[in-house]
Formats: structure tokens, sequence, C-alpha cells
């Protein structure tokens, strides 16, 4: 799916900006709305729950409602129209003059509907967007259907604690560990495009000797026929290569790579042109593979250096924040960091953007999060997730596929993989096969393994790269730093046996801003730099561990839970971006690792 564009010939009507808002109830609205009289003022993009203080807001659950006035200036007479949303979470149902329009699932990928027969050029209509912000165990991210959220603590079988939880309204249960924002989190446009257009275009790579190639694929809407023709413009704008046709392969000559920061990111563009209309597309020259227990890129081994992060800030809640996102890239240099996941679903497609052009690293992950419900339930024949699951590898890959940046793909992060071993084998493995025949350009695919019996898990030593999620000393062993290196290296021996690559893609522990001890305890600041340095040290002692990602990049909001300090505190960064010393720790280290050939 194309990224909406505004050049010589396509046109963005930008529709962010402050709506009206009012909070509705469990009931599904139908084939028309009608809104509530009193509405509230609400900013687009973002999530609606810090906007206002008001419990109401905050934990609210079920549908919003959203409403603004719309208007195609009469200048986009003949063109084609379409409304586009980049996310809106978590189930949207869109209305036009009170009459449905159209509806998406999954609230972390865009979706878009053709208006062009719904709207003329120079009339104006009325938009509503009602959003449900309902998890359970159809959705993803998973909600519990009963008992409590992830992290959250019971006291089951006691009698008014029973009693309370079957008094008490129905509310969402995340089976995760973030707050469950929900609204229009990202932006909202038309764009308009000739009646004949590009629908999309297809860019894969590769290195032959000093040339780049690129074997492309364009597809356009059914017409007479007319020329494709791709032309290939250097950073200066300039053309090196060109060809016409479809699909095809372009050769361009001593190619600049893409390589990530602190070497040079070169993009190309992808200069498209079909009949009047034109789109482009940029990209980057680079090739990724597994080859051994090696994670290369352009043909280096390369060492992952970086984090899970999160789309959270205060009173933008998880809707896209572009000075955030500069912000955070601009640390991640600082950081001497290269990479991070997108921890646990896609992010906004300017972050992605901007991580090609910064040469930043991205491991990009779906929001299948919270697949598990303990040993007494199989999620693999519970929880009516598959369908949506496959659509939601094929959307974030379809809307992705063309960024340098992204290197590997990630199923989902911390699934009940040991539990029922072999029902969580055949629903990972098909999926790994998804995912490896839905992306044209085949990068490996991995799935984020929560710490768990690695002996009877054979899921996660399935995957083209080993992705671990591993607490020692923190959830487990907490506070005893030495039995954790123990624990953790009796682990890494049984992962040398499996001659794969392997890398950690959370570790940490939280430390509350400000909270300082002389002899390291947890929940301090120096806690949090003495278990990185002890597990550090154990992790460059292997040549097979190709990764180090910290969890997490800055704290972050959660639901309330007794074991949540205002969130989760594991963070480098305090939410406001402030740096802990396990910041300052990690800028020195990194800045003596480099992205490739680490351990020779
Ligand atoms: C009991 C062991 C579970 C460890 C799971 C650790 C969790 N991984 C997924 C992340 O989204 C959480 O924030 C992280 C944590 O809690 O800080």
């Amino acid at each position: 799916m194309l990224y909406p564009q505004e050049n010589k010939i396509r046109g963005i009507i930008d529709l962010n900006g402050v709506w009206d808002f009012a909070l509705g109830t469990t009931e599904e609205p139908k084939d028309t709305v009608t809104l509530p009289d009193q509405m509230e003022p609400i900013a687009v993009p973002a999530s609606y729950n810090d906007q206002k203080d008001d419990i109401a807001y905050r934990n609210h659950y079920g549908y919003a409602y959203y409403r603004r006035n719309i208007t195609v200036p009469s200048y986009y007479k003949g063109q084609r129209l379409v409304l586009r949303f980049d996310a809106v979470t978590h189930f949207a149902k869109i209305y036009l003059n009170g009459v449905l329009l159209t509806q998406h699932k999954g609230g972390f990928l865009p979706f878009e509907v053709d208006i062009t027969d719904k709207l003329c050029a120079g009339e104006s209509a009325e938009l509503v967007v009602a959003v449900d912000n309902r998890i359970n165990h159809s959705t993803l991210p998973v909600g519990n259907e009963e008992g409590t959220s992830f992290m959250g603590a019971d006291n089951a079988g006691v009698p008014g604690v029973e009693a309370a939880k079957r008094w008490r309204k129905p509310q969402n249960l995340p089976n995760f560990d973030f707050f469950n924002y929900a609204g229009i989190n990202r932006p909202v446009r038309i764009y308009t495009t000739p009646k004949a257009y590009i629908k999309d275009v297809t860019l894969v790579t590769d290195i032959r000797g000093t040339d780049g190639i690129v074997n492309y694929q364009v597809k356009t809407s059914d017409t007479d026929g007319q020329e494709v023709v791709l032309q290939i413009l250097d950073a200066n704008g300039n053309e090196v290569a060109q060809a016409k046709g479809t699909s095809g392969e372009i050769v361009i000559p001593d190619a600049k790579l893409w390589e990530p920061y602190p070497g040079t990111p070169y993009l190309y563009t992808a200069a498209v042109t079909f009949g009047d209309d034109y789109y482009e597309e940029p990209f980057g020259v680079r090739t990724v593979r597994v080859e051994g227990t090696s994670f290369l890129i352009n043909g280096k081994p390369f060492y992952f250096k970086g984090f899970g992060k999160h789309e959270d800030s205060a009173f933008h809640g998880r809707g896209m924040d572009v000075c955030l996102d500069v912000k955070d890239v601009n640390l991640i240099h600082w950081l001497h960091a290269n990479s991070f996941r997108t921890s646990h679903y896609p992010y906004a497609e300017e972050m992605y953007r901007l991580c090609d052009r910064e040469g930043i690293v991205i491991i990009d992950e779906v929001p299948a999060v919270g697949i598990g419900a303990g040993a007494g339930i199989n999620p693999y024949e519970t929880f009516p997730i598959r369908e949506h699951h496959e659509q939601v590898i094929k959307d974030m890959i379809a809307r992705d596929k063309n960024h340098p940046c992204v290197v590997m793909w990630s199923l989902g992060n911390e699934p009940d993989t040991e539990n029922f071993p072999e029902s969580a084998y055949e629903y990972w493995h098909s999926l790994y096969e998804l995912a490896h025949e839905t992306d044209p350009s085949d990068r490996p695919v991995t799935l984020v393994c929560c710490q768990n019996n690695y002996e009877k898990d054979i899921v996660t030593r399935s995957m083209d790269v080993v992705c671990i999620n591993r607490y020692y000393g923190w959830y487990n062993l907490s506070g005893d730093l030495d039995a954790a290196c123990y624990g953790l290296n009796l682990e890494l021996d049984f992962w040398e046996s499996q001659n794969k690559p392997v890398m950690i893609t959370e570790y940490g522990a939280d430390a509350v801003a400000g909270i300082h001890e002389c002899v390291p305890e947890m929940f301090s600041e120096e806690f949090q730099v003495e278990f990185y340095k002890r597990q550090n040290a154990q992790f460059d002692k292997r040549k097979f561990f190709i990764g180090e990602h910290v969890w997490n990049f800055a704290d972050f909001a959660t639901v309330q839970g007794c074991m949540r300090v205002d969130g989760n505190k594991k963070g480098l960064f305090t939410r406001e971006r402030r740096p802990k010393m396990a910041a300052h720790y990690f800028k020195e280290r990194w800045g003596e690792i480099p992205n490739f050939e680490y351990k020779g």
C-alpha cells in the first residue's frame, strides 16, 4: 500500500486537527449513525485517553465517536479521491453523511476507501469515525476475558474479591504490558490520483559486484494499457537508470549502498510514471541474509545495538508524534545505537521513513502480543485470532516491504510456546512460511520468545534468528546477579548447540529515575547499570550472539498494577527522555562496538 504523496500530479487534503468527540457505549453502531448533541474537542492524530483529565476517557471501554466536516476543493474535479486512515485503534467504522462507508479491524496499520463516487469536487460532507477500543481473545493485541491484566495481581478465592470481580463493570484486561491507548492515533487524509493510477510499487534490491540491482514491479489500475516508465534518481535528483514496463530488472552502475549509521544510508528514488499519474518511492540498495550464526547486511556480520521501544508519550498516548520520533532518532545516534524493534506493533510510517534516511535498522513486529493463557488453556485451539493474525502479517509486509531499514519480520511477542509445543509449532511455523512467501525480498523471519523452558520450546529454535527476552536477576533470582549470570550462561550453552544466530530482544530492570544506592539494589539506577554490565559480559563471550536490545528505550505507560510504578520504568530514558545512568553506560559501551565484525 503506497504512502499518501503530494507531487506534481497527486494532491493531499489534510484532515488532521481538532475534531468533535464523544464517548459511546459498547453498543455497535449499525448502517447509520446518530451522534449526541454535545461533543467535545479532540486532537487528531492522538489517543483520546489522556487528552482530558477524566477517568471516563482514561478507562473507557467500548465505542467512541469522532466527527468533522470535510470539503473537496473544486480544482480536484475529475480526480480519483481516496480517504485514508493511517491507523485507528482498534476497530473502526467509517461513516460519510451518516451512512456506513467502510470498517477495519486492527489498530496499527492503514486502511483506505475510494470515495470518488461518494463525494464530488466542490462538495462537503460529514465524516464520522466510530472506534471500539475493546480487546479480547479475538483481537491483536490480546485482551484477557477474565482474571487480571498482564502483571495484574489477584487473590483468587477470597469471597469479597470474587464477588467484586463479578460485580464490577466490564473492562479491558490487557494481556500485554502497555496502556491500551485508543482512537485515531495516526493521520487522516484524502489523497487524489488520476482515474488511471499507480496502485503499488515493489522494489527488491541486490548487489552484483559494484552494481546495484533493482527488481521492480508496478501494479496499475485496469486501463487501456498505458505505459509504465520507471526512472532511478540519485540523491541529487539525477537519473542514473531507467526502464519501461510493469516489471523488470534495473542495473545501477557503481551503486552507493544503504549502510546503517554511522555508515552512509544512501537513498535513491524510484520515480514511476503511468499515464498522467506519478509517484516517487525512496529506497536503498542493500542486502540482508542469515548465514550460519551471522546476520549479514551487505554481506557483513551485523551486531544489533538497541532496544525495544514503544509509541508512547504524554498527552499523545500512542498517537503519532514526529517531533518525538526525531528526538528519539537523535538519542539513538547519541547512544551509538543502530537498531530497534517496533515492539509490539507496526509503528507509524513516518518513523520508518526517518530510519531509512538516518540509517537505523528495524525489526518490524505485528501486534501479536498476549497469545497465551497459562498452562490450563491452549490458545491455539481457543483463541479465534488466526485469520486476523495472517491478515496483519500480510498488511505489515505490504506496507513496509520497500524500506531498507526493515531487515527482519517479527511474527509476535512472547506467546506461549512451551505448554502446548506441538500446537505452538504448527501455528507459528505456518505463519513463518507465510511471511517468507509474502515478502518479495524474503527477509529473515523471527518470533520473540518469552522467558520459558527453552528445552521444551520447539518454536523459537525454528526461526531464522533466535530472539529471546530474558530477565535473569529481575523476574527470577531477583537482585542476585551472580545467580542470574550462572543461569544465563547455562541457557547460552544450550543456544550454542543450536547453531542459530541468537540475540536478546529484551532484558532489563525497572529503575525509578533518582533512586540511588551505594550498594546497587533493585529499582535503583545503579542496579540497572550493574544488571547490564554483568549480563553484557556474558554475551561478549559468545560469537553466535549477534545483538543486544535492551528493554526499554524509555519508560512508558501501562495499566495500573502493584508491579508498575506509574508505568514501566525499565527505560534507559525517562518517559520525558531524560537519561538515567544506564543511558550513559550504554553510550560508552556502544561507542566501542562497531556495527560489523564485532567479535571478529
Ligand atoms: C514473568 C516473566 C515475564 C517477563 C516479560 C517481560 C515483558 N516483556 C514484554 C514487554 O512488553 C514488557 O514490558 C516486559 C516487562 O514486563 O517489562
